[in-house]
């Protein structure tokens, strides 16, 4: 006879839920995300809000013409750079950010430090994706490009930036001001593709970036956790590498801005051997400083921390 299950009342899934709902109000960062004027929609903001402090501002240097947001969605950091660049706030109401996206939250999917820290929880389809599934669909995942949000019915300023921001993310991206979003798998040929046309074009809405280089890329990136310690590692590795090579296609360099610290990578990794000896045979050759940032917003229990790599000067 067919038995149904309900994994939903299980009594592992309640606690787990339980002590998720507790770290969640015991965190400062959910709290100071809920009451910011700036209505981030992720608490990660603070993370490169806070980078970006100890790093003497490298967002907020007239001369930043281009940033890349990699692995963007919700848009936390999207919304930091925004601001940054000068678009302005965009203001939504809170029903319609909302909306329907309720019912996902604190699915703690993603494994990582940041699972359920979102204010717009993610879509139930995150849980099944699968990316064997993406690699056969390839062109088909660049499904959402929304170019620049202006005319956007939610999008209530009407101020102008300095630069041009493209944010990608295998889930979509609510609309933020000033940001492209594309909707597409970052290890894919296709979306670097995709991000060097854009890239390119950008004179088109945006007078000055004719080389079509980027000033700052920023990956918070960063697959499931598996749980299998190797897979999980190899994936974060397998992340920085390509993250790399896009930079070593695209960074603006030190020298032909004339800052040192000019040309600026920030990616997430996870602590790791391997990872180390990428910082040293990778990262370090070819920047003019390299640091291991791990914020005060990204929580001690995370095997996370970010690369701040600046002064692209590659040998
Ligand atoms: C920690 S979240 C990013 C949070 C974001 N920085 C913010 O402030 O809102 C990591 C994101 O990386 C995305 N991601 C992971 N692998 C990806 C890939 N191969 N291509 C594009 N996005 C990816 C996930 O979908 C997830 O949304």
């Amino acid at each position: 006879m067919f038995r149904p299950t309900l994994p939903l009342f299980s009594q592992k899934s309640k606690s787990k839920s339980a002590s998720w709902a507790s770290r969640q109000l015991r965190d400062p960062y959910v709290r100071k995300r809920q009451s910011d004027p700036a209505s981030y929609r992720a608490r990660s903001a603070f993370k490169l809000l806070e980078i970006n402090d100890l790093a003497g501002g490298f967002l907020d240097h007239g001369d930043v013409r281009a940033v890349v947001d990699l692995g963007a969605a919700p848009g936390g950091w999207s919304q930091v750079v925004a601001q940054r660049l000068g678009w302005g706030e965009r203001r939504m109401p809170r029903s319609v950010l909302l909306g329907e996206r309720r019912g996902a939250e604190g699915s703690g999917d993603s494994g990582l430090d940041d699972a359920g820290e979102f204010g717009l929880a993610y879509p139930a389809k995150k849980a099944k994706r699968k990316s064997s599934k993406v690699k056969v669909k390839e062109e088909e995942e660049l499904t959402h490009y929304d170019p620049l949000n202006i005319d956007s019915p939610l999008s209530f300023s009407t101020t102008k930036g300095r630069g041009t921001i493209l944010a990608v993310d295998l889930l979509p991206i609510e609309p933020i001001h000033g940001v492209r979003t594309i909707q597409g798998d970052f290890l894919l040929p296709s979306t670097s593709r995709l991000l060097t046309s854009l890239l390119q074009n950008s004179n088109n809405f945006n007078s000055s970036n004719s080389d079509g280089k980027v000033d700052v890329i920023l990956s918070d990136m960063a697959a499931n956790l598996s749980g299998n310690d190797t897979h999980d590692i190899q994936n974060s590795l397998e992340i920085c590498e390509s993250v790399f090579e896009f930079a070593r296609g695209h960074l603006r360099s030190a020298e032909s801005i004339g800052r040192k610290r000019g040309g600026v990578l920030l990616m997430k990794f996870f602590t790791h051997p391997l990872l180390e000896s990428f910082k040293l045979t990778t990262l370090k050759p070819n920047f003019n400083h390299v640091m291991y940032v791990k914020p005060d917003a990204s929580r001690a229990s995370s095997r996370e921390g970010y690369f701040l790599c600046m002064g692209w000067n590659p040998r």
